[in-house]
């Protein structure tokens, strides 16, 4: 078989790791696999490098993709796709494994509808698959962001401040959840639930008079202005207050053992399904099993945050 693989989507730590089994398992089987350039847009200009074994040495370490990525909005346009297809065809490439997150899971299910067949590999720091109970990269971005908001905590409880601190996640709130959870926040808000300011207001200035040295607000992106707000905190609660946005910071870096570890056995089980004939699926680990699932599906599966979780944040702050 020839087999392409691409990146697509946000990068997320781990990827290369997922590329490099995706390529030795490939190759073990005695399959030809080809890299392709900056996603789909790469995949449209038929940007395709055949891999060898030592291509992909010494990559697994290192954050970003080695294949770079790329957003392409024009490839829900089925003229675009069908000049991907043609370059799929051109080069002999029967089928193609598409590692990124839920936008570049819709690419590989069209192209599926196209003839081509695809496999989805969930690499992401936002852990908004909900097909598995964990996305490449979001073991690293939460490691990341629970280091910044230790240092963070550090600081504010010096100075007795409020500390507003604003994580990626898109829509998901998963990221926010678990690092909120981790250092200890006294409060956690997310798309699932919501920001009750005048509640939050009101809170930090009890919390203030009754002596509490410093409180730490993780909030996810897209939910309000940090900064406008840690004004109003400030101005309403009686603490001095500081909004950081973490931002892309999150994105890069090592990868964890554990997100080397999914990689390795999503690449592996990606090449497995492929071998057997399935298209259309994209793969994940359920309760620590290899999974996996019609992308249509995948796409459409709620992602239910945790209620264990968000009760857990309200007995412990
Ligand atoms: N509905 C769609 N149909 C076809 N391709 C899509 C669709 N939505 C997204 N894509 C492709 O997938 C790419 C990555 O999607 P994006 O949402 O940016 O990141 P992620 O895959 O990480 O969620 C997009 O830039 C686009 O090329
Ligand atoms: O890199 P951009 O285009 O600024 O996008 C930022 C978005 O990318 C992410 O970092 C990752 O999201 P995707 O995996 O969907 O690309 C989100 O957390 C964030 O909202
Ligand atoms: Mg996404």
């Amino acid at each position: 078989m020839r087999i392409g693989v691409l990146t697509s989507g946000g990068d997320s730590p781990g990827m290369n790791a997922a590329i490099r089994a995706v390529v030795r398992a490939a190759l073990s089987n005695g399959d030809k696999v080809f890299g392709v350039s900056d996603g789909y847009r790469g995949l449209v200009e038929g940007r395709f490098k055949e891999f060898t074994r030592s291509d992909v040495s010494e990559i697994l370490n290192r954050g970003g993709t080695i294949l770079g990525t790329a957003r392409l909005p024009e490839f829900k346009y089925e003229a675009v796709r069908q000049l991907a297809v043609k370059q799929l065809q051109k080069n002999d490439i029967e089928a193609l494994i598409c590692i990124g997150g839920d936008g570049t899971y819709a690419g590989a299910l069209a192209l599926h509808h196209m003839g081509i067949k695809t496999i989805g590999i969930p690499g992401t720091i936002d852990n908004d698959i909900a097909s598995s109970d964990y996305t490449i990269g979001f073991s690293t971005a939460l490691n990341t962001a629970c280091d910044a908001i230790d240092k963070l905590k550090d600081t504010s409880s010096s100075h007795q401040r409020c500390s507003i601190i604003e994580v990626m996640g898109r829509h998901c709130g998963d990221l926010a959840l678990y690092s909120g959870l981790c250092t200890g926040a006294e409060y956690i808000f997310t798309n699932e639930t919501g920001l009750d300011k005048e509640k939050l207001l009101k809170d930090l200035k009890e919390n203030r008079l009754a002596g509490r040295r410093h409180a730490i607000v993780v909030i996810s992106e897209n939910m309000t202005d940090v900064y406008q707000l840690a004004k109003e905190v400030e101005d309403y609660s009686g603490y001095e207050c500081r909004a950081t946005v973490l931002g892309y910071v999150q994105r890069g870096g090592t990868p964890t053992p554990e997100d080397r570890l999914l990689a390795a056995r999503l690449g592996g089980f990606a090449v497995d399904l492929l071998k057997q004939g399935v298209s259309g699926v994209c793969v994940g680990v359920i309760d620590n099993e290899l999974r996996s699932t019609p992308i249509e599906e995948a796409l459409n599966m709620k992602n239910i945050p945790s209620e264990e979780l968000h009760n857990l944040v309200q007995k412990l702050k």
